[in-house]
């Protein structure tokens, strides 16, 4: 096993496939009981499905994580009837869940609101208006599997994944044989299941849409980690296309990956070496390991538009062999070790979160006391 460090965070920051955000409905307006005026009601908010938004923009945008509406104008001499305040949108990405803490709230549709706004004050009130919904929501990405299985056509990913797990997916020696993705169950001794998605393979412009483009693109941004698949004799998909060492493989790989959407690199990635049965196969992994160590100095073997502005690191390189069963079982602990340190990291980031937001809340609470008190005696 190569431990090679941690995964290059230089630029991306972490890939967030889960959101804790705190939600306030606006507070309803002031009645004005001398002349029967009601209040506006307080906004809602909602959480609005949009294309190509991410839950890491979200969190750099609003590292406070506190979206609150606007509350509803009092009644006036003037307006009897107050305004009614303006709802609060979170734009938030295609496919997710969101939750309450009261329980499940499946999207449905495109929109869906989290917080109402208080109501004004009314007759019906003694013209007292009433305070918005206040909650925590968390927001989850749907995902397919844990582990997405990424590569060029051929290079075993179906194989790998039969070895692997109890799936059984087409193995063919021509391209393109997976055309949809397949998941496949590992089953650990203790029990525990961890799902991984045999992809189809991606090709050089694929973040234009070439091969499977976008359909395969859109499948690697629903799994929480990555494992590379290369050969490690290297590729070549047609007679009239170059031939692809595993490195120049690796870093064309990761280039797609950046051209469709760089957050994608920010995911933990493993990298799989396959086809360790080949003749040669032993110096082949030797010069990719070196290559691997000090990528900037083999970059003169990539075309210039090809080399990725960060050289990804893997958590583990795994030379295998899917045929033979060489090296499977400690990809299968590489693996489990990766989701593992991960949902560890997430537990504690959860609890320092809720930490912080209760601490929030009551700095909140004592602030309001205070502008209460001081207008008591003003
Ligand atoms: N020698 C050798 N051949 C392998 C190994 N793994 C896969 N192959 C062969 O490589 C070819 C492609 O295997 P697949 O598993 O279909 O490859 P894939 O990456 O799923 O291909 P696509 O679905 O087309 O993207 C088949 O002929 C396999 O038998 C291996 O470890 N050693
Ligand atoms: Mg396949």
């Amino acid at each position: 096993m190569v431990h090679i460090t941690r995964i290059c965070l230089r630029k991306y920051g972490n890939f967030v496939d889960n959101l804790r955000l705190y939600v306030r409905g606006g507070s309803g307006g002031m009645g004005l009981p001398r002349l029967g005026g009601q209040g506006g009601n307080g906004g809602d908010v909602w959480v609005v499905a949009k294309k190509n938004m991410t839950l890491k923009r979200i969190k750099d945008k609003f590292p406070q994580k506190r979206f609150v509406a606007d509350a509803g104008a009092n009644s006036g001499v003037r307006a009897l009837k107050g305004e009614r305040g303006a709802d609060k949108e979170i734009l938030a990405p295609v496919g997710i869940t969101v939750t309450t803490d009261e329980g499940d709230l499946n999207v449905e549709g495109d929109r869906v609101m989290v917080a109402k706004g208080g109501s004004g004050g009314s007759l019906y009130s003694a013209f007292q208006p009433s305070k918005g919904e206040a909650k925590h929501i968390r927001l989850d990405l749907k995902l397919i599997a844990d582990m997405g299985l990424v590569g060029f056509p051929n290079a075993g990913k179906s194989s790998l994944l039969t070895a692997l797990s109890n799936a059984t997916p087409q193995i063919a020696s021509y391209a393109f044989t997976t055309l949809k993705p397949e998941i496949g169950k590992l089953i650990y001794d203790d029990y525990k299941q961890i799902s991984v998605a045999d992809l189809p393979g991606l090709i050089e412009g694929a973040h234009m849409n070439k091969g499977m483009g976008h359909k395969f693109l859109k499948h690697v941004e629903r799994t929480k980690q990555l494992l590379f698949v290369v050969d490690v004799c290297g590729f070549q998909l047609a007679s009239k296309t170059p031939f692809r060492s595993a490195f120049e493989a690796v870093q064309l790989l990761t280039k797609e990956l950046e051209l469709y959407k760089e957050e994608l690199l920010s995911k933990p990635a493993l990298l799989v070496v396959n086809k360790m049965d080949l003749p040669d196969a032993e110096d082949k992994l030797a010069e990719l390991k070196e290559q691997l160590q000090n990528p900037e100095e083999f970059s003169d073997l990539l075309p210039e538009d090809m080399i990725p502005q960060n050289y990804l690191t893997f958590r583990h390189v795994v030379p295998v062999s899917a045929i033979t069963g060489f090296g499977i079982s400690h990809l299968k602990s590489c693996i489990r070790q990766s989701l593992d340190e991960d949902a560890a990291l997430e537990v504690k980031a959860t609890h320092r979160e809720k930490l912080q937001a209760l601490r929030n809340e009551s700095v909140l609470t004592d602030s309001y006391v205070k502008t209460l008190n001081s207008s008591k005696t003003s």
